[in-house]
């Protein structure tokens, strides 16, 4: 179920279930009674349903459903996009079953409505939605009515997330054999309501041709490799990450990252203190040891015991030419490498040479820059919410290729992805996320998670990533209302008693 599915590998699904023997008339038939069923499952009180037929196989959905709901007694009015004879055949071959009056579309069908079904655009949606079909859309949103909508919300590309000119807030969104990367990428999740998946009988054996390479990032996608400490482990084989702090008036960030390297279960974290920094750094901590560094030299020795196999810079390190230099002296050691905030930022100027150290590396890099940071390093990949869709999960994919890092783009909607094209959505999250601190300490979480070797020493790094970033949104949502940063990696605790009993 982790898999999220393009429009054109939806397609591709839907061919070959075809040819296993499934016909789409019978994909369709169910497809539209898993909307009915969910209507009826929300609304067993309400009397009256307007479907919203478009002129493609998403009205066709909408006809399905519409027999249905009027079989089970509900007053149905139907509108459609378009005419009947130019419908598609498995959704011409459903109209006809279809007994009711067939109406214009039109915003008459709000009238008296309890529920309206949203049939007008799924999968196809092909350009901005514009004139009477945005009126009656803005005359929906505006009024009262719940929308259920089959697939997507119509306007809602569903590859992207993107709002092509006006999209349905729908209450609720049934979608059929997988997610798409739409249903977990803003701005489109905040349209979808609750999502339902509907399994409509094709099988799970096509996605051994389709090979999916985007996923919703969930326990099940990397706690089978997640670094459990074993009975007969000790603290060096739990890994040693190092984390560098900014000089004595910036040194909380790099704490924050420290604390959530540690807490995340990395054996041993090393603070790399400027001197002028060490008695601040060393009044406040106390599990984590902190160590003398100034400059790229020394942070080079320290780094040469490769026992120090993480490093994390950024946070509070300042901009300008002695980050670059930390930055390219933790490239140039076998450590797993997370940059973050100005270690990023430093690199404005010559991404390039950034990107060059990264190739040349065996051992892995991620970059965790939010959208900011992320325009900086890669200003032509920047996504786009509005008009054509270029997606954050495709602009994310583009920079991890580019860059030859793990590139975690933070946001509500965190996408991991790798320079070979694999990527995650993150969907757990919490607005109480966006408060100071709280990127600091994910990018100590992945520098702590990196350090400990997943999986007898094969270190999945796209699972170690995303399973970092998952983490860090769940102890967010536990923790809940008035978080403040420092509250993340003392959340980790219960969130990992509830992960250690699934
Ligand atoms: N795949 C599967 O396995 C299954 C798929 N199923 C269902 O099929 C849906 C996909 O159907 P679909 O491909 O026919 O596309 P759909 O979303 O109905 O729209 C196409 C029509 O809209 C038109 N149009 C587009 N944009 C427009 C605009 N802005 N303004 C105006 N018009 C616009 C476009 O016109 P054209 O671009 O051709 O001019 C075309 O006529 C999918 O979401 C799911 O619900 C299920 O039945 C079960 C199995
Ligand atoms: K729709």
């Amino acid at each position: 179920m982790l898999e999220l599915l393009t429009a054109k590998e939806m397609s591709v699904a839907d061919r070959l279930t075809a040819e296993r023997g499934v016909p789409g008339y019978d994909l369709m038939q169910n497809a539209g009674d898993a909307v009915a069923d969910e209507v009826f499952k929300r609304y067993p009180q309400a009397e009256s349903v307007s479907v919203l037929c478009g002129p493609g196989n998403n009205g066709g959905d909408g006809f399905v459903a519409a027999v249905a709901l009027q079989q089970k007694g509900y007053r149905v009015r139907l509108g459609l996009l378009g005419s009947l004879e130019k419908l598609p055949g498995d959704a011409a071959a459903h109209a006809e079953r279809w007994e009711g009056e067939v109406e214009p579309l039109s915003a008459d069908l709000l009238d008296e409505a309890d529920v309206v079904i949203d049939a007008i655009f799924g999968a196809g949606l092909a350009r901005p939605i514009e004139g009477d079909i945005a009126a009656l859309i803005e005359a929906l949103n505006d009024s009262d009515i719940p929308a259920i909508a089959v697939d997507v919300p119509s306007g809602i590309d569903g590859t992207s997330g993107s709002v092509r000119g006006i999209a349905i807030e729908a209450e609720a969104t049934v979608t059929f054999f997988r997610l798409k990367p739409g249903h977990l990428l803003l701005p489109g999740r905040l349209y979808c309501g609750e999502i339902t998946l509907a399994d409509i009988g094709i099988p799970d054996s096509v996605l051994q041709d389709i090979a999916p390479s985007a996923f919703g990032n969930e326990p099940r996608l990397w706690l089978g490799d997640f670094p459990w400490p074993e009975v007969g482990g000790h603290k060096y084989s739990r890994g040693h990450a190092v984390v560098v702090s900014g000089p004595a008036d910036a040194t909380g960030a790099a704490r924050l990252a420290a604390r959530g390297a540690l807490r995340i279960g990395a054996g041993l974290v090393t603070m790399a203190s400027p001197k002028d920094a060490l008695s601040i750094n060393a009044s406040q901590l106390t599990a984590v040891m902190v160590r003398p560094v100034d400059g790229a030299k020394e942070f080079s020795e320290l780094l040469s015991d490769t026992r120090k196999n993480s490093a994390v810079l950024g946070p509070g390190l300042g901009v300008g030419k002695p980050a670059c230099e930390m930055v390219q002296a933790a490239l140039e050691s076998r450590a797993a490498v997370v940059i973050d905030a100005d270690g990023l930022t430093s690199f404005a100027d010559a991404p390039d040479k950034l990107f060059d150290s990264v190739q040349d590396r065996q051992a892995p890099t991620v970059f965790t820059p939010h959208a900011g940071e992320f325009a900086r390093l890669f200003p032509d990949l920047k996504p786009k919410t509005e008009g054509e869709p270029a997606s954050k999960l495709e602009s994310a994919r583009e920079a991890a290729k580019r860059s030859g890092a793990v590139v975690v783009f933070k946001g509500p909607d965190t996408v991991v992805a790798t320079p070979d094209g694999r990527a995650s959505i993150n969907a757990t999250s919490s607005p109480w996320l966006a408060t100071a601190g709280t990127g600091d300490v994910l990018a100590g979480m992945i520098g702590g998670l990196l350090a400990q070797e997943m999986l007898d020493q094969a270190l999945p790094v796209f699972e170690a990533v995303s399973a970092a970033v998952w983490l860090h949104g769940e102890a967010a949502r536990a923790f809940g209302p008035g978080l403040i940063s420092e509250d993340v990696p003392e959340m980790l605790p219960e969130v990992f008693r509830a992960l250690l009993t699934l």
